[in-house]
């Protein structure tokens, strides 16, 4: 198996830079579309046959050298009792608003609430055993809670916030409630295979230092120190957290996802030797290729040859990047850092 992704993880010399996107998996491969076509994304997600192939797809046609679970950070959330909908963004039918809705929210039994979730990453393991490893994934518990108070995508999440700042105690007993379901949703990831864990905090950055401070790091904190992680590195992507990753690097993952407001060396110069993944532009795909080169040489001289990089995206790719510009841009950072 290729470990170079592992190794740097753990800053371990590697002959490349290792690199895999955030959502590799999806609408902007052809092939993704011919299986989605037959199926919902929430049958997909809950069919592990499905979902392994889609997981696949990326890791054959990219040549990345990492593979992400096919399946939604909102996934869990539905055992928890709230129903769930993909329009193509997720929509809860009833948001949680009051203390009698985080009351009512049940902690799923892995095992049997979600148990295409565990099969897809242990038929995942058979797949890729000759291939690359394999990353498990979940959301943060802020994240979590923005879609489950907004219900839908949003701007600025000002449900979310309201009860933050207003309602403190039912803020607190929903983080609290889902920071218990993500750490046994991820250990339960990690017993079924999954070597390595990412978690998503994708509008963590929307709060100012101090309020991320006080309302998402202690939960996020725990939820990383509960994690089974021996031998299993935990990237922790917060969106925007270029202005505080001080405070960020605090919550104890073993790799910082970066995005690309933050230049990649500068932020290394703060994190000391805590390993990195990013930092591209995820529009930067849709630019000529002498563009793409152009930009991932100026990431990987940021980077300066530091070990503990993993290049990856500075968040997801976008659906309408043309799939042959992902694989060029995958080929650069191999041939760009080849010893
Ligand atoms: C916030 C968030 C969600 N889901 C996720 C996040 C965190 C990462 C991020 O910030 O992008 C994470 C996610 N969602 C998906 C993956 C699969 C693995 C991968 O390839 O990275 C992962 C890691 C599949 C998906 N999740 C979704 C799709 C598209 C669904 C389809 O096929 O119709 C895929 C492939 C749907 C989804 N799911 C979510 C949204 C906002 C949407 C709609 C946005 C969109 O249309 O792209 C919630």
């Amino acid at each position: 198996m290729n470990t170079r992704f592992l190794d740097a993880c753990w800053g371990k010399p590697v002959d490349r830079v290792p690199v895999w996107l955030m959502r590799q998996a999806g609408r902007y491969l052809p092939d993704y579309m011919r299986v989605r076509s037959k199926c919902t994304f929430l049958e997909l997600c809950k069919t592990p046959e499905l979902a392994t192939e889609v997981t696949v797809q990326p890791v054959d046609i990219l040549g990345v050298d990492a593979a992400i679970l096919f399946s939604d950070i909102l996934t869990p959330i539905e055992p928890m009792g709230m129903e769930l909908d993909f329009t193509p963004g997720p929509v809860f039918a009833k948001p949680i608003r009051t203390m009698a809705d985080v009351e009512a929210l049940k902690i799923p039994k892995m095992e049997t609430d979600v148990p295409y979730v565990l099969d897809a990453v242990k038929l995942l393991r058979k797949e890729l055993a000759a291939k690359v490893p394999l990353i498990g994934f979940g959301g943060a518990p802020f994240t979590l809670a923005c879609y489950m108070v907004e219900g839908k995508g949003s701007k600025d999440f000002a449900a979310l916030k309201k009860m933050m700042y207003a309602e403190p105690e039912i803020y607190a007993a929903l983080m609290d409630k889902i920071t218990t379901m993500d750490m046994e949703y991820l250990n339960a990831q990690i017993a079924a295979g999954a070597q390595a864990i990412q978690i998503f905090d994708t509008w963590g950055g929307m709060l100012s230092p101090s309020d991320y401070e006080r309302y998402v790091l202690p939960y996020t904190q725990r939820l990383i120190n509960g994690l089974n992680r021996t031998n299993v590195p935990v990237i922790h992507f917060v969106k925007g957290a270029g202005t505080m990753l001080e405070i960020v690097k605090q919550a104890g993952g073993d790799v910082m996802g970066l995005d690309w407001h933050v230049n990649l060396g500068k932020a290394r110069d703060i994190l000391g030797d805590m390993a990195v993944q990013g930092n591209l532009d995820p529009t930067v795909l849709f630019a000529p290729k002498e563009i793409i080169e152009r930009e991932v040489k100026r990431v990987l001289d940021e980077n300066a040859g530091r070990p503990g990089l993993i290049f990856n995206l500075g968040h997801g790719i976008l659906p309408t990047v043309p799939p042959e510009n992902a694989i060029f841009m995958v080929d650069c950072v191999h041939r760009l850092t080849q010893k």
